[in-house]
């Protein structure tokens, strides 16, 4: 009732588009790894995504390294920063990119999509890091098991604090 809300997105249909995929996993496996991380959002807010192919989506996400194209930020090659996605907003808002130096895989070896893809769309969402070591938003990765809840109650809390 103060006016004070979280930045997020203002309306609860996003778009999404894979621009670009990686080679280190059959694109099925890449649509469906991106597809649940983004599940795991809308499973507890009243979010939907649909998946666009052409055009301008909300979620613009790429496979990319070292500088790209406009973005602001960069890859630093194999390991360290893994992603990274910007707060809902319009243009670059809500876009996500992956480190094409990373091996990206659906299973333990590598960096598991799937879980760096649920933790960047937080981002994505408007949600920052948690120091709560067992929520998804933690910014260390931890390899947790991708067939579990990822989603903490601090996650849960985080994101219905914006779209609840
Ligand atoms: O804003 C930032 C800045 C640095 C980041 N580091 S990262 O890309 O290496 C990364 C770290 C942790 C995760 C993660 C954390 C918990 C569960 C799953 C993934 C994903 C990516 C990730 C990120 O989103
Ligand atoms: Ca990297
Ligand atoms: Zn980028």
């Amino acid at each position: 009732q103060y006016g004070y809300t979280l930045p997020g997105w203002r309306k609860y249909n996003l778009t999404y588009r894979i621009i670009n995929y990686t080679p280190d996993m059959a694109r099925a496996a890449v649509d469906e790894a991106i597809q649940e991380g983004l599940e795991v959002w809308s499973k507890v807010t009243p979010l939907k995504f649909t998946k666009i192919s052409k055009g301008i989506a909300d979620i613009m996400i790429a496979f990319r390294t070292r500088v790209h194209g406009r973005c602001p930020r960069y890859f630093d090659g194999p390991l360290g920063v893994l992603g990274h996605a910007f707060p809902p907003g319009p243009g670059l808002g809500g876009d996500t990119h992956f480190d094409e130096d990373e091996n990206w895989t659906k299973d333990g070896a590598g960096f598991n999509l799937f879980l760096v893809a649920a933790h960047e769309f937080g981002h994505a969402l408007g949600l920052s890091h948690s120091n709560d070591q067992t929520a998804l938003m933690f910014p260390n990765y931890v390899s947790l098991d991708p067939r579990k809840y990822p989603l903490s109650q601090d996650d849960i809390s985080g994101i219905q604090s914006i779209y609840g």
